[in-house]
């Protein structure tokens, strides 16, 4: 194992550039755009000191305009749109989904994040194509279209609007995403898993070259709300947004290899969607360990955690001041160790509010573990670097 800050050419800033996950919790929720819990996607006071377009609002991924990129949620009545948002962004347990009523109009849910977005959840019942709908309004600044697809349901209708909606948006709008998310499939078996989704793929790429536009990119997720699925095909679309995805991949890679982890996740603590990972696979497992250790640490910061009150309430701020970037500073992160009874470790350490680095390394790993904490400083430091530049 050697030191990160070697590999990274010499680089070294010691100047801390830390938030409290506690903290953020316990900064106030708006209740405008909180419909079902603490995080409801509110804004966070405070500075995002040092995090550029990826963080504290602007964007500068498609056609290099700031912008906050919009995710539209489309598919038919009762796919699952709204138990997705809700569960994914308003922690809401995914059996109060039963109750949710249907949407009626579109709702524009604005999600304050590590990067900002927007996230539209259409009725099912609308017919976006009309000519009376702005198409222009709702396609223009996206950032990705995810179609929900109820594979419970007889799906050959909503698989015909679908490439519809592809064929009128490719034609104006070519940089767009397209996700489909075969959704609600904890009912189904592996096997009919697999079928549907190669029947869905298959439908939908003869419809494409049928129209000329076998060049579409079109991704597919497995999703239900039920278990980890729906984060992880979230974490997915969220990525391809993120311009800085290489750097933040190469700089995980180089944490890991420096540091005898075996797994890296750069997690959003808001969503539990991860922003970023290292370059070897994903499993599963791995993944969701790392998710529920999110939410562990999340709930015991919330209970016994100690107030930190945010810069705005602290002594001798003045109102309509900004507040000190030293005053953020203060606040050591969070960060948590545990042994796992495989033998392997869990490290936790948080980023700033929005984020939080999670590894998973053999327990010889923390033989050194003056020398993990200082690469994963340093990789701190780094990726405070990265947005900075981003944003300069
Ligand atoms: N089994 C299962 N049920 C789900 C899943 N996701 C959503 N549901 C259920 O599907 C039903 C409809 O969900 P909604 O989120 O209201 O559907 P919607 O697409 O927003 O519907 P509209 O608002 O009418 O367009 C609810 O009863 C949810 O509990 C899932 O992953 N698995």
């Amino acid at each position: 194992m050697t030191t990160l800050a070697n590999s990274l050419g010499g680089y070294e800033d010691t100047r801390k550039n830390s938030y409290s996950l506690e903290r953020f919790l316990q900064e106030p929720v708006s209740p405008t755009t909180s419909r079902y819990g603490r995080f409801g996607g509110t804004s966070p006071s405070g500075s995002m000191a040092g995090m550029g377009p990826v963080m504290g609002g602007e964007y500068r991924g498609l056609g290099g305009n700031a912008r906050r990129p919009r995710l539209l949620l489309m598919g038919q009545k009762r796919s699952g749109k709204s138990s997705i948002s809700s569960v994914v962004f308003h922690k809401m347990p995914p059996t109060e989904t039963l109750f949710l009523e249907s949407t009626t109009r579109i709702q524009k849910d604005p999600i304050h994040s590590f990067m900002d977005f927007h996230v539209w959840d259409f009725p099912g019942q609308l017919d976006f194509l009309d000519p009376t709908f702005d198409f222009d309004h709702i396609f223009g600044e996206l950032g990705a279209l995810i179609w929900v697809i109820d594979a419970q349901d007889e799906y050959l209708d909503p698989l015909s609007r679908l490439h519809s909606t592809i064929i009128a948006i490719q034609r104006t709008y070519p940089i767009i995403n397209i996700e489909v998310f075969i959704h609600k499939v904890d009912g189904l078996s592996d096997e009919y898993k697999l079928d549907t989704q190669r029947d869905i793929m298959q439908r939908t790429q003869d419809e494409l070259s049928d129209a000329g536009l076998d060049s579409v990119q079109v991704s597919y997720h497995l999703t239900s709300i039920y278990d980890h699925s729906i984060f992880e095909a979230f974490s997915k679309v969220i990525q391809k947004l993120i311009p800085q995805l290489g750097t933040l991949e190469n700089l995980l890679n180089m944490l890991c290899l420096n540091s005898g982890i075996e797994k890296a996740f750069l997690f959003d603590v808001l969503s539990k969607i991860y922003i970023a990972t290292d370059s070897s696979p994903v499993d599963v497992q791995s993944y969701e360990i790392c998710s529920d250790y999110i939410d562990v640490i999340v709930d015991v910061s919330e209970i016994y955690g100690y107030d930190r009150k945010p810069a705005t309430q602290l002594p001798g701020y003045t109102p309509g001041e900004t507040p000190a970037a030293d005053e953020e500073d203060t606040a050591p992160e969070a960060s948590s160790i545990i042994r796992l009874q495989n033998g392997m470790v869990l490290y936790l350490r948080e980023i700033n509010k929005y984020l939080a680095l999670i590894c998973l390394m053999r327990k010889e790993g923390l033989e050194k573990q003056g020398l993990v904490d200082f690469n994963v400083q340093v990789f701190q430091n780094a990726l405070t670097r990265v947005f900075e530049i981003g944003r300069s």
